[in-house]
């Protein structure tokens, strides 16, 4: 079994047809539905293949010092546990550590918060921090920030096609309403090779997981058999990169919006072939106060059962975050 490949150039160009919204809409609904999973066609040029060679630089080339520089473990300098570089292992899924390094970056906070504005040394509170770029490889702030800038648009038209496949023609904001603002997120994210002396037979690049919000939009690089899908059917299937597209899927709060008719797909990466992986997930989200609850029209579909409460997209996201890394600090001493 494969993905299904999709074309919403009809909800990018001004000049479509309600027609040919209809017939993209449609097709995206089946995937939505079917799969949790699709391929996207959408390129936007050179900026692409810009990210994906400073992520592989900053990995490769970096020293051991550029990188605990941008920590996520830095509370003086903007890490606020969150955002910033996690190393190999540092991050866990169902309480397995994940081999693969990253860098995580949320939505910019207007205002950061200070655990203690008396001791600023102290840092930030969780996600409420600043985002940490590598300044020593150059132009990666400047590509990230408009690479990102791009997608957010890309979501923003993709909230409007997917309004139109629930049946929201008449109201095609429906979405957009609680996303414009959307605290999104990103991981650059680097994968040696899983070997058996790092633990490969058994090993894990990234366990298995659904992702938190809306919808998300992941470039990689050409490796193949990498990233992982959960069908329905029960098997795995891989989600191999195309060139040309985006591998989307979507996540938890869109599942509640649709009362259950698009799952959170879950996915893994298991990378044993040769060669260090790059990959840049975007991670389109909700407004961070957007109170998700399921949409009438899915509702109606389900004979009038409402089969999710409603969730503040703030809340889900920090329950999430916070079971993402070893406890506190404080935890791992004398280990
Ligand atoms: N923002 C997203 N989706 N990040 C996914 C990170 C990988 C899974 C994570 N350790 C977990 O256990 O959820
Ligand atoms: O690297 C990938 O292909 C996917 C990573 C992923 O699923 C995530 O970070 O949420
Ligand atoms: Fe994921």
């Amino acid at each position: 079994m494969s993905l299904p490949i999709l074309d919403l150039s009809a909800f990018t160009s001004p000049s479509s047809t309600t027609d040919s919204k209809r017939a993209a809409a449609s097709a995206l609904s089946a995937a939505c539905r079917d799969h949790g999973f699709f391929y996207l066609r959408h390129t936007l040029g050179p900026l692409e293949q810009r990210a994906l060679a400073l992520a592989r630089e900053f990995f490769l080339t970096s020293s051991p010092s550029t990188k605990s520089r941008i920590s996520r473990l830095n509370p003086g300098d903007g890490g606020d546990g969150a955002r910033g570089y996690q190393k190999l292992n540092e991050n866990i899924t169902q309480g397995k550590t994940d081999f693969h390094e990253g860098i995580d970056y949320y939505s910019p906070v207007v205002e950061p918060k200070l655990l203690d504005p008396a001791h600023p040394e102290k840092g930030y509170e969780l996600l409420m921090g600043v985002n940490l770029f590598p300044q020593e490889v150059e132009g990666f702030q400047e590509t990230f920030e408009a690479f990102w800038d791009e997608l957010r648009k890309l979501g923003d038209r993709v909230m409007v096609a997917m309004a139109w496949a629930l049946g929201y023609e008449e109201d095609e904001e429906v979405l957009l309403r609680q996303t414009r603002n959307g605290f999104w997120s990103a991981r650059v994210i680097g994968y040696p090779e899983l070997k058996k002396e790092d633990g490969g037979e058994g090993g894990i690049s990234c366990g298995e997981h659904s992702d938190y919000g809306c919808t998300t939009f992941l470039l990689a690089d050409p490796t193949p058999g990498a990233l992982q899908v959960l069908a329905k059917t029960g098997e795995w299937i891989d989600a191999d990169p195309i060139e040309g597209c985006y591998v989307v899927n979507i996540g938890d709060m869109m599942e509640l919006w649709t009362n259950g008719l698009w799952a959170s797909t879950r996915h893994r990466v298991i990378h044993t072939k040769s060669g260090f992986r790059v990959s840049i997930p975007f991670f389109y989200e909700p407004n961070f106060d957007a109170v998700v609850e399921p949409l009438d029209k899915c509702v109606a579909v389900a004979g009038g059962e409402k089969k999710y409460q409603p969730k503040k997209y703030g809340d889900h996201l920090i329950e999430k975050v916070s079971g993402n890394f070893y406890k506190a600090p404080e935890a791992d001493q004398g280990k």
